[in-house]
């Protein structure tokens, strides 16, 4: 992460601590609550410039036997740390996303996610992600992720009549 960093400033209309983060799009695979085989993850505002989840390891989600697939677990970690820049305004993408998996994570377990903001440099956002499974001195995987602010509208503009929601979205009706 670069020394010289932009000063973090919680926007005016973002969720506080303990209340909801909405969902950035309802067929998204990670927080989308309309996804067909998605996460479904909740998202809560956290303390500072963070943001949690728990997330139910259930059996279609086993990767090795009993334990959780990485891919799944990293998708949990982009979803949640990709909701930390809406703590600050802008929406944002994720370029880069390194997983450190330090424990097995069984089925049957709730995993528990906390992401934070570390950093703004420009349009790049460092950022942190923990998980432990109930107990927060022993967590069990860690994520680094940069995510890059964009304006939504044109990012998606070409892609998004591909989307499951192409016709709300062609009628300007969600938010990007
Ligand atoms: C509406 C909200 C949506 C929220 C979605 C959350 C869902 C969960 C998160 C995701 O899964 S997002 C899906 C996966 N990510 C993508 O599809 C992003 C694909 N990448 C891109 O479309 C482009 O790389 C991007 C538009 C993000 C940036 O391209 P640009 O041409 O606009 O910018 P540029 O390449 O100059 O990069 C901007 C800065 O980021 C830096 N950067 C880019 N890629 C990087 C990288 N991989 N590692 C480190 N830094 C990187 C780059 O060096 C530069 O730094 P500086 O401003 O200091 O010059």
């Amino acid at each position: 992460m670069p020394e010289e960093l932009d000063e973090l400033v919680r926007h005016p209309k973002t969720s506080r601590p303990g209340e909801p983060m909405r969902p950035h799009n309802m067929v998204c695979f990670g927080c989308g609550e309309q996804s067909p085989r998605g996460l479904h993850l909740e998202m809560f505002a956290g303390e500072g410039f963070s943001v949690v989840a728990e997330m139910p390891v259930e059996h279609w989600m086993e990767g090795g036997p009993g334990v959780i697939h990485g891919g799944i677990l990293s998708s949990a970690f982009d979803d949640v740390m990709g909701m930390t820049p809406r703590l600050i305004g802008p929406a944002a993408v994720t370029v880069h996303l390194q997983v450190d998996f330090m424990r097995p994570i069984p089925v049957g377990e709730t995993l528990h996610l906390r992401a934070e903001i570390l950093g703004k440099q420009g349009r790049k956002i460092y950022t942190e992600g923990v998980a432990h499974l109930g107990d927060p001195t022993t967590p069990v995987a860690r994520a680094h992720g940069i995510f890059v602010t964009i304006d939504a509208r044109k990012h998606f503009a070409e892609h998004v009549e591909r989307s499951a929601r192409a016709d709300e979205f062609k009628a300007g009706k969600p938010q990007v």
